[in-house]
């Protein structure tokens, strides 16, 4: 939103970032991913910023409609920016715009509708289509959901039959419930009705009468249908479904985004907010120096920055096996899904979670969709359900762990470890019965804590294994054990989803060498994590005795002393993010702290300030005039 007038720093936050105990824009850099990506990052961003069609000025008081004009007319500016500026479909320069936006644009779902004809399209069929989709002449959706089903595909209704004499597909929704249902930025047919957020996208219907498609438009990369309506399968069961795969991991940094930024709003905000007084003598405190503020943000910011990790390496894995995979070598494939699946859930799980608990540590001024927390909340909300819901997911994950661990109990040779794969290895490794830790110190220790939670997700997967044994010997089918150890399972997805994001920054971590002092910070998020998770699931470590008691009191002291240093560099970490003021649009979260003048300032633009109130004369005007007679 424009300001009236340019602001000093707050002192406040200046003082926040007056001692420097690293370089935060080293750090920054290592999130781009190196110097020369901040710099075509920034680059990128100025030029949008620069330009006022791309403003989000006002955006809080426009209506669904409106927003989902606005959102149309941005898309429609940035292909003629990027016309203009050269920047080609797949450059870095159209990646950092669309990041830059993310959240405002109309026609997101183009880009899923791409991911399905890259994964699932013959190399024909990429360089028929994907020029036409880049230039516009079509805009795709993804019209996979139904009115009746959206996790269970095989109960999908829709009916294609294939007619020889045309050599077309006549697509047909025969019952009510097989109209699709949610595909956003659809060009025909229907709105769905007003949803919980995402207004700039206009979800809707489709119901399809016959609709006659060429038989060549068949994504034909893994099954074709020839002239005489022969069926040719080219791959397996499961390979129709790497669009969802490929969607799953790369949706992963754009809702791990929505946790920093609300982390950047509700610790910026924390610094500039006093209440109370820690001392009778003192002035009243930041609310950040309170040990519960610490608790509720600090975390969350160390997850912000553990998913960052976790994102950059699942999408190095899916880069190093989607090639094979559409060369149709489908032997990563299983781990990859079940990866996929699991982290989609997890992250999006966690960045709705803390991201409220951001938006409630902001108080009252958090309710205001000024703050940006609201619309963000609902934002990341959606994410727990679309590309799968997150409950289904999680026991894609566990259908996994099942597998694997049954795998170790058919045969133990020596060279087993290899042969699963490497994320589930811990499954065949030496289990240690007992935590080895002596003091608080020791829960610094990446090794150990990642031991920890390895040790936790290898027994809720044995536990989850020998209770479907249990009932199956008690006269249950396995689909019936399944179901009746599904919390179970869900427990141990998520033990071992916890494990694979702390291994993963550890990893992260060893690779940081020659930079120890943004090491060290980074290490006491990736510390702090850890301990967190420990300390909100205390029953899991507990259970068998891998932790004591006693080791419980020592990994919470060694979790507080953490939120003490964390605090110190807490601005510093969520200036590393480097989110711009204008893509966090924020009266809570701007660079400069002065958060009760743009408030105020930007309230004013509220149109009831302007406007005439019609509910006064109608009802408030009369009201007050019978009471009045009434005396
Ligand atoms: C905050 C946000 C920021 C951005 C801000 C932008 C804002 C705005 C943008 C809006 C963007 C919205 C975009 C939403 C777009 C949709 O939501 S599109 C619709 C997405 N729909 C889904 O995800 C459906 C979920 N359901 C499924 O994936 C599957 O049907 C299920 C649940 C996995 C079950 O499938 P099933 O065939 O019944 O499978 P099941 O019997 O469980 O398993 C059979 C085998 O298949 C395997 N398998 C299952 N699935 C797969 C797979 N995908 N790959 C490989 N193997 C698989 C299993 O592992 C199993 O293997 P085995 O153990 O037998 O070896
Ligand atoms: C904002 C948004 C955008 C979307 N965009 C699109 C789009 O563009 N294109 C598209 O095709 N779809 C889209 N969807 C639909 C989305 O993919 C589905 O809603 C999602 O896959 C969940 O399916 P469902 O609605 O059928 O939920 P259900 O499967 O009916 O889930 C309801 C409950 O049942 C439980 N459940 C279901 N099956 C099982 C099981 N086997 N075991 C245990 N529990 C189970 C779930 O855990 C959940 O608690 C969108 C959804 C949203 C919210």
């Amino acid at each position: 939103m424009g300001d009236t007038w340019s602001r000093q720093v707050h002192p406040d936050i200046e003082s926040e970032r007056y001692k420097q105990t690293f370089d935060v824009e080293r750090l920054t850099n290592i999130l781009d991913g190196g110097a020369q990506d901040t710099a075509l990052r920034r680059k990128v961003e100025s030029i949008i910023h620069s330009d006022p069609e791309f403003s989000l000025k006002d955006n809080y008081f426009l209506t669904q409609s409106e927003c989902y004009e606005a959102a149309v007319e941005k898309k429609f500016h940035l292909q003629m920016l990027a016309q203009r500026q050269g920047w080609a479909e797949d450059s870095r320069e159209a990646y950092y715009a669309y990041r830059t936006l993310s959240g405002s644009l109309g026609f997101s779902l183009q880009h899923i509708f791409l991911k399905a004809l890259r994964s699932l399209g013959s190399e024909e069929q990429i360089a028929k289509w994907v020029p036409v989709c880049n230039k516009f002449q079509i805009i795709g959706t993804y019209a996979q959901t139904e009115l009746g089903h959206g996790t269970y595909l095989q109960g999908l209704e829709t009916e294609a039959t294939y007619d020889a004499a045309t050599q077309e597909f006549v697509v047909h929704s025969p019952t009510m419930t097989a109209i699709k249902w949610w595909p956003g930025d659809r060009i025909t047919v229907g709105d769905i009705g007003p949803k919980m957020g995402l207004d700039h996208v206009d979800n809707g219907f489709l119901q399809l009468d016959h609709v006659r498609v060429p038989r060549e438009n068949m994504l034909s990369r893994f099954a074709q249908v020839l002239p005489d309506g022969t069926y040719i399968k080219l791959g397996t069961a499961q390979s129709n479904y790497l669009s969802m795969v490929v969607t799953r991991v790369e949706l992963l940094p754009g809702i791990t985004a929505e946790l920093q930024k609300a982390c950047v709003i509700a610790i910026r905000y924390s610094i500039i907010r006093h209440q109370s007084r820690l001392r009778p003598s003192e002035p009243e405190a930041k609310i950040l120096d309170y040990q519960t503020q610490q608790q509720k943000l600090l975390p969350q910011l160390a997850t912000a920055y553990a998913f960052h990790f976790l994102a950059r390496s699942l999408l190095e894995f899916l880069h190093d096996s989607h090639d094979a995979i559409l060369d149709r070598d489908f032997s990563l494939l299983p781990e990859l899904h079940a990866l996929s699946a699991g982290l989609k859930a997890m992250v999006s799980d966690f960045c709705t979670y803390g991201a409220e608990l951001c938006r409630r540590a902001c108080g009252g001024h958090g309710y205001s969709k000024l703050s940006g927390l609201p619309s963000l909340v609902t934002k990341v909300t959606a994410s727990c359900t679309f590309e799968g819901e997150n409950t289904v997911l999680y026991l894609q994950m566990a259908r996994f762990l099942v597998k694997s661990y049954q795998r170790t109990q058919v045969s133990l040779g020596p060279t087993l470890q290899r042969s699963l794969p490497q994320s589930v290895a811990y499954l065949t490794a030496p289990d240690l019965a007992r935590c080895p830790a002596q003091r608080a110190a020791d829960f610094f220790h990446p090794e150990l804590y990642t031991t920890a939670w390895a040790h936790v997700a290898a027994r809720l997967t044995k536990d989850s294994v020998h209770h479907i044994q249990t009932l199956m010997r008690s006269g249950a089918d396995e689909h019936e054990a399944w179901n009746r150890t599904t919390v179970i399972h869900l427990q141990a997805a998520k033990a071992h989803c916890y494990y694979v994001t702390v291994k993963s920054f550890t990893e992260a971590l060893e690779k940081l060498e020659s930079e120890p002092a943004v090491r060290q910070v980074l290490r006491r998020l990736c510390d702090l994590y850890a301990l967190h998770g420990i300390l909100t699931n205390t029953g899991d470590f507990l259970h068998d005795g891998f932790l004591s008691g006693a080791q419980v009191d020592m990994a919470r002291t060694a979790y507080l002393d953490l939120l003490l240093l964390v605090r110190k560099d807490a601005i510093l970490l969520t200036d590393a993010f480097d989110f711009t003021d204008q893509c966090l649009n924020s009266a809570l979260g701007c660079y400069d702290g002065n958060v009760y003048e743009r408030l105020f300032d930007w309230a004013q633009k509220s149109p009831s300030n302007t406007q005439e109130n019609p509910a006064y004369e109608k009802y408030i005007r009369p009201l007050l005039q019978s009471c009045r007679s009434k005396l």
